[in-house]
């Protein structure tokens, strides 16, 4: 038994490569957090708002266009902040078209290493403030929910939705995470719709999969909202769907690699409706490839193809990435990790999107999704 006692808190971390644990920090409880932070009225309603609309769109009952959209990572507040009211004027702008969502990636999945993303390096230094790293994400979810813009994030650790899932509309589960068990059934349980990325290699049947698997009831070992260890019981989670992102054998968003999904979905008896991810594997992580690849979506949405019910933009204030670096100041409203389109393309795109809705939505040759 690895044993974490409580005297270890105090004790500095194990020696590197010796494969210790110790116990850096005690955090409260997910119903501490919610305390101190609590869900205003108009936070809630615009995330239950949110969901509601995502689950209307997946099922077919709205014709208009789900965008998930904003930066790779959040890292500071104020930036994603003002990020979002821009990105508020846009979602009203298009609303007629698009259900807009924005993007609030707390935590990072790394390849090998890199930093790990604000809930547990708030900091960006290797501080590992996990406590306040969470206040910050979820202060942030409650001011963006007050803006009336719905948020997306992804689930990485399995604990993290305990503190901000009553503030998020949809969430992913990651292509490196889309195979573990875990990940699936915490999904199950979850009360946003999540998207199912196909894996790293490209691998799009584990996503299928994984939709399957969260769709099934389960119990697992998980945290209560009041801190204590306990076996979680999930009644299954309906409104999950596969994201293509491309992966290590290309891109994965022309109409061919939709109709496989179609087929694969028709197979395993799921509703057959995807949403296609433009930036990642999709754009060999070219934020400026990303319009292209949004384009060519548009062009397949605007042609009838129903089972794209949502697009994934990568998108940020200010166009392409940067490094963290100690000492050197970050320019405002850019990433820190997948490069993003700055705000001028991404609202570009975002009209090009709501286009090809709208011209799907009157199409008069409607056909359900052709393989
Ligand atoms: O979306 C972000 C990244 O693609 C993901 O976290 C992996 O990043 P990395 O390959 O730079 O580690
Ligand atoms: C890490 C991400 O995506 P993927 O799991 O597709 O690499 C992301 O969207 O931030």
């Amino acid at each position: 038994m690895v044993n974490l006692r409580s005297e270890d808190v105090d004790q500095g971390p194990p020696a590197v490569g010796a494969g210790g644990t110790t116990v850096a920090e005690r955090l409260p409880a997910p119903t501490s957090l919610a305390e101190l932070l609590p869900v205003t009225d108009t936070a809630a309603a615009t995330v239950l708002a949110g969901r509601e609309a995502v689950r209307q769109v997946l099922d077919g009952v709205d014709e208009r266009l789900l965008v998930f959209v904003g930066p790779c990572s959040v890292h500071d507040v104020d930036s994603a902040l003002a990020y979002a009211k821009v990105l508020r004027g846009a979602a009203d702008e298009l609303a007629d078209d698009l259900v807009v969502v924005m993007r609030t990636y707390f935590e990072k999945p790394r390849t090998v290493l890199g930093w790990p993303g604000l809930l547990v390096d708030p900091g960006l230094d290797g501080g590992y403030a996990v406590e306040d790293g969470l206040r910050r994400a979820r202060a942030l979810l409650v001011e963006i929910s007050e803006l009336g813009l719905p948020t997306a994030c992804e689930w990485l650790s399995p604990i993290s939705p305990g503190y901000l899932g009553d503030l998020v509309s949809w969430a992913a589960i990651g292509a490196r995470t889309v195979e573990s068990q875990v990940h699936r059934q915490l999904a199950s349980g979850l009360p946003m719709p999540v998207g199912m990325k196909n894996g790293t290699s490209g691998s799009v049947q584990v996503a299928v999969d994984a939709v399957r698997s969260a769709a099934a009831s389960h119990a697992y070992l998980g945290v209560e909202d009041g801190g204590a260890v306990a076996v979680l019981r999930t009644s299954g989670n309906e409104h999950c769907h596969v994201v293509l992102r491309g992966g290590a054998d290309g891109p994965n968003y022309g109409a061919e690699h939709v109709h496989d999904v179609v087929r694969r979905l028709r197979a395993a008896g799921l509703p057959e409706r995807l949403v296609v991810d433009a930036s990642h594997g999709n754009s060999g992580k070219c934020h400026e490839r990303q319009r292209v690849v949004a384009e060519e979506l548009a062009e397949q949405i605007a042609e009838g193809q129903l089972a794209i019910r949502g697009v994934a933009l990568e998108s940020f204030l200010e166009p392409g990435r940067q490094d963290i670096a100690p000492g050197r100041a970050l320019t405002f409203g850019q990433s820190v990790t997948d490069a993003c389109m700055g705000w001028d393309v991404s609202v570009d795109v975002l009209r090009t999107l709501a286009e090809a809705a709208r011209a799907r939505r009157h199409s008069a040759d409607l056909v359900p999704a052709r393989v």
